[in-house]
């Protein structure tokens, strides 16, 4: 296995890599054609905010399974052209919270103080005492926009300063907010009240350009823009302005619509504006901490197939992969199953999870099912990743149920899978601890197990037909490993699943299907 690092990051999560027998080529500033090249043939990717993951560079790795963020922001990352090529995405959340809030916090107190300015100006011999008149942050409002792990931290540090909080944010409870001492209200209310602004959320489409014109002009004369979440949260041309023309009395930016921003950046001319170069999770502490746990997760993801922090998988740990691992596997042979018996486009999926397998999170087993269902349906490669969307994209109706009782077993997973006028159930169960059966296809119930070269029959249920299908597989050379009879006695057929030691040709089938009395013959391969 190989790890690129394309930014850089702490030691400490280079040696993790290496201590688990990972190859690690560090390889800092490269341009875009010069990653197309460096990706080739590496099986992870650790980034932070600078190296962009584009779909031409998504395109150009072959081998690429996990893109790791040392770091929280991800808008630097085509998810989308990940997902298409089944790449998982992880992050490492809150490794570098506290960093980034006593950023903001240090942003919030230094453009009260002009400490910058002050800086600035003592270095050029001077003593301007009356020049740098500040104010207090104590008894003033800190409207926080986005208040999530960043903006939840922010909110109890001001607190501290003896400020009162409000917030936007319409994703998160109310309760939770209040518990925080925080008052939730919509963007206006906040704009209308807050001494001191400061923006939190991701950079989405949604929260492009969020602080425009529109809002600075809603904002209190003489308010305070701060933005250490992403550039472009703000429009910057419109800042400028407002700043220019003294609306707000001054802003605070850690982060840039372009990066590195220079001296181009008219905001760098304007004496009420103080900045730093995205420096919210430049700390040695967060660094350590972001490191260790981007190396960690991709360490076991390669390794294990654990899943820790992704965004476009659901997440699995070591404990639940080795308790769910026998069922992902039967989900994957029950999904294979009916891939190979369907005719026609598929249209709707049900899983049922009945007893013991359905207390656990059996999402993972949902999408292995669904990974080998459409496998042989879709051209592209399909994935953990990218199986739910495949099956989305297709219109295809996934759902999932779940109930405590198994019948007659202590865990059962039932898949439907419905397509044109036919629909075929097949149900399976892990004996013991990990010994997987098939217990019911259709209307037969069997005790199969799920492997290898089968054949599935249909035939009379008549002295002889049995017999001969033996004959034909023998005279052919090819040894019956397993067998299972299932009696249908309405219509007089039986269902007969063979395991075969050697693949069965299409001549011997053809053979099969010629004997009196066979129905149906199909190879299946499991
Ligand atoms: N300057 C720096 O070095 C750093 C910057 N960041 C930035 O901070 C961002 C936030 O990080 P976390 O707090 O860890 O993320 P989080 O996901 O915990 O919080 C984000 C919050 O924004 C809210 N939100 C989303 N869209 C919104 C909208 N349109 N209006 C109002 N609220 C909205 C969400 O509901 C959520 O509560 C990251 O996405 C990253 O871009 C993070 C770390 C360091
Ligand atoms: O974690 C984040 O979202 C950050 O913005 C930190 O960025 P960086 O890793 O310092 O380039």
């Amino acid at each position: 296995m190989k790890v690129l690092v394309t930014d850089p990051i702490a030691n400490e999560g280079i040696e993790i890599l290496r201590d688990a027998g990972i190859e690690v080529e560090e390889k800092l500033g490269l341009s875009p054609e010069e990653l197309r090249q460096a990706i080739k043939g590496v099986h992870g990717l650790i980034i932070r905010s600078n190296t962009k993951v584009t779909a031409d560079l998504v395109e150009a790795a072959d081998e690429l399974k996990v893109v790791g963020r040392a770091g929280t922001g991800l808008d630097n990352v085509d998810i989308p052209a990940c997902n298409k090529h089944g790449i998982v995405v992880m992050n490492t959340p809150g490794g570098n919270t506290n960093s980034a809030a006593e950023h903001t916090i240090a942003m919030i107190l230094a453009v009260s103080r002009h400490i910058p300015q002050a800086t600035a100006s003592m270095k050029e011999g001077k003593w301007e005492k009356k020049k740098f008149l500040g104010q207090e942050v104590a008894g003033k409002t800190l409207g926080i926009i986005g208040i999530g792990r960043i903006g939840s931290i922010v909110a109890q540090l001001a607190q501290g300063l003896k400020m009162k909080v409000v917030a936007f944010d319409p994703h998160i409870r109310p309760d939770l907010a209040e518990r925080m001492g925080v008052e939730l209200m919509d963007l206006d209310g906040v704009l209308a009240r807050a001494d001191y602004i400061s923006v939190h959320t991701p950079l989405t489409p949604e929260t492009k350009w969020l602080l425009n014109k529109d809002l600075f002009d809603k904002m209190k004369d003489g308010a305070i823009v701060v933005n250490c979440a992403r550039g472009g949260i703000i429009n910057e041309e419109d800042l400028y302005e407002a700043l220019k023309s003294g609306k707000l009395k001054a802003a605070a930016l850690d982060v840039f619509e372009k990066e590195p921003t220079t001296l181009e950046n008219k905001l760098l001319s304007l004496e009420n504006f103080i900045c730093t170069p995205h420096l919210g999770a430049s700390t040695k502490e967060a660094q350590e901490n972001v490191a260790v746990a981007v190396a960690r997760q991709i360490r076991d993801y390669l390794l294990n197939g654990e899943v820790r922090n992704a965004v476009n998988v659901p997440s699995v740990t070591g404990e639940a992969l080795a308790q769910l691992a026998p069922y992902i596997g039967l989900g994957e042979k029950i999904g294979a199953f009916q891939a190979q018996i369907l005719e026609g486009p598929i249209e709707e999926v049900e899983v049922i999870y009945q007893g013991d397998v359905a207390e656990l999170d059996t999402k993972p087993v949902t999408i292995a099912m669904l990974k080998e269902l459409l496998a042989p349906a879709v051209r592209e490669d399909v994935n953990s990743v990218n199986a739910p969307i495949i099956a989305e994209e297709r219109g295809i109706k996934v759902t999932e149920s779940k109930s405590s009782t198994a019948e007659d077993f202590t865990n059962l997973i039932t898949v439907k899978v419905k397509g044109g006028s036919e629909e075929n159930i097949i149900s399976g169960t892990i004996f013991g601890k990990k010994e997987p059966r098939l217990v019911r296809l259709n209307d037969f119930r069997l005790e199969a197990v799920p492997e290898g070269h089968m054949l599935l029959i249909y035939n009379e249920d008549r002295p002889g037909v049995i017999g001969r299908i033996g004959m034909t597989l023998g005279s052919a050379g090819i040894n019956i490993a397993r067998m299972q009879v299932g009696q249908d006695p309405s219509h007089k057929r039986n269902v007969i699943l063979l395991t075969t030691n050697e693949v069965v040709s299409k001549e011997v089938l053809d053979n099969l299907l010629a004997q009196e009395g066979v129905t149906q013959a199909r190879l299946l391969e499991l």
